[in-house]
């Protein structure tokens, strides 16, 4: 018998999230059997934070639920030939050191995944926010060489892919992010303008400065204000990602406009919200070439790593005060 701990929403996040909404928990796991669905016993080995927790625990989870979350995850005990011992996997089982599957809602890591990259990457560059990436530039911002694409929250997970594809599609990458570490990083890796958007004496002026001729595409990560404020640098016919709204999760109160309308119209913009999981059909293609690209060193990674199982709560404020560079991972 192994005792899991996990994660559970006490009590609903009103603003933004504290600590005193988390409860550790502990469950005694029964054992595996043969037929039947207890197939696996699986052990988290790295746990994702991410912002989409915050939105999606208000629409999907109740108090006492466990906390809604990815893992990679290595097979400690198996009944299912598929899943030999030792291979790792990711999962969808929430914030929990332990858990038991029939291997049907697993995904295994993609084949050539060399043994020299950190599995972690599984849930970064190489995982959901990877394709977040690839998908939205493609398919929703639908990018060609020689346009210009900017981006927020550029040095976080997606951003900072979305900025290094951009880059491989041939394009010129204006990014913004919340400190000087990060604008340090984002030029490291290749993006051809950045800057601190909480520094800045005026956004408009520094989103001008960046591309005096506008933006052909808009990866929208942030929402509210800023996205309020860029609409009005893009170019006539540019196209608009709606990728997430972070600037909003933690609101209270809904934020008021300017609204949108006007600047669309005039420029002929498309705007287009998407979810990833719209290309679950396409996901071994995207992320075939994501993985193809970072061992090749063409996509560079950084993760935030936080030590411990019981520093999720912490992790996951964390990440969304902007604490992180690249990815937000624990460490259990
Ligand atoms: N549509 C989809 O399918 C998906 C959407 N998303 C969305 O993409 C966005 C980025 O996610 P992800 O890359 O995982 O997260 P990040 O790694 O970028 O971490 C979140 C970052 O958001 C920034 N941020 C936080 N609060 C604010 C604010 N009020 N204003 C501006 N920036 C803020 C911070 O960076 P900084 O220091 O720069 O402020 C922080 O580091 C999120 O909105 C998320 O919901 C993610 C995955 C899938
Ligand atoms: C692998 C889990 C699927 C999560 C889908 C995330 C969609 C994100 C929306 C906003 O952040």
């Amino acid at each position: 018998m192994v005792t899991a701990k996990a994660w559970v929403l006490k009590k609903h996040f009103e603003g933004f999230p504290k600590t005193s909404d988390f409860d550790l928990k502990t469950i005694e796991l029964p054992n595996l059997k043969d037929g039947g669905k207890r197939k696996l016993l699986l052990e988290s080995v790295f746990l994702s934070v991410d912002p989409y927790m915050r939105p999606y625990s208000r629409r999907d989870m109740k108090e006492g639920d466990i906390m809604i979350g990815t893992q990679v995850a290595r097979t400690v005990e198996s009944k299912n030939p598929a899943f030999t011992v030792g291979t790792f996997v990711v999962a969808r089982s929430g914030w929990r050191t332990h858990f038991i599957s029939d291997g049907k809602d697993l995904q295994l890591l993609p084949s050539s995944w060399p043994e020299s990259l950190p599995k972690s990457l599984a849930l970064g560059a190489v995982g959901m926010p990877g394709l977040t990436a690839y998908f939205g530039l493609l398919e929703v911002c639908k990018m060609k060489p020689g346009e210009t694409v900017l981006v927020n929250a550029a040095a976080g997970a997606v951003g900072s892919v979305v900025g290094q594809l951009a880059k491989i599609g041939g394009c010129k990458v204006v990014g913004c992010a919340g400190s000087d570490a990060k604008v340090a990083y984002l030029k490291k890796i290749g993006f051809d303008e950045a800057f601190n958007y909480k520094t800045v004496t005026s956004l408009d002026e520094a989103l001008r400065k960046a591309s005096p001729d506008g933006y052909d595409c808009f990866f929208d990560n942030v929402g509210g204000k800023f996205a309020s404020i860029a609409i009005n640098h893009m170019k006539k016919y540019g196209r608009i990602a709606v990728c997430g709204a972070i600037s909003q999760y933690n609101d209270s109160v809904p934020q008021q406009g300017p609204y949108m309308q006007v600047p669309m119209i005039f420029k002929e913009l498309q705007m287009e919200g998407f979810i990833v999981t719209r290309w679950n059909n396409r996901r071994e293609e995207g992320l075939k070439a994501l993985l193809k690209w970072v061992v090749e060193g063409k996509v560079k990674c950084h993760e935030q790593v936080t030590e411990g199982f019981e520093n999720m709560p912490m992790a996951f404020i964390g990440m969304l005060k902007g604490e992180n560079l690249g990815k937000a991972i624990v460490k259990v």
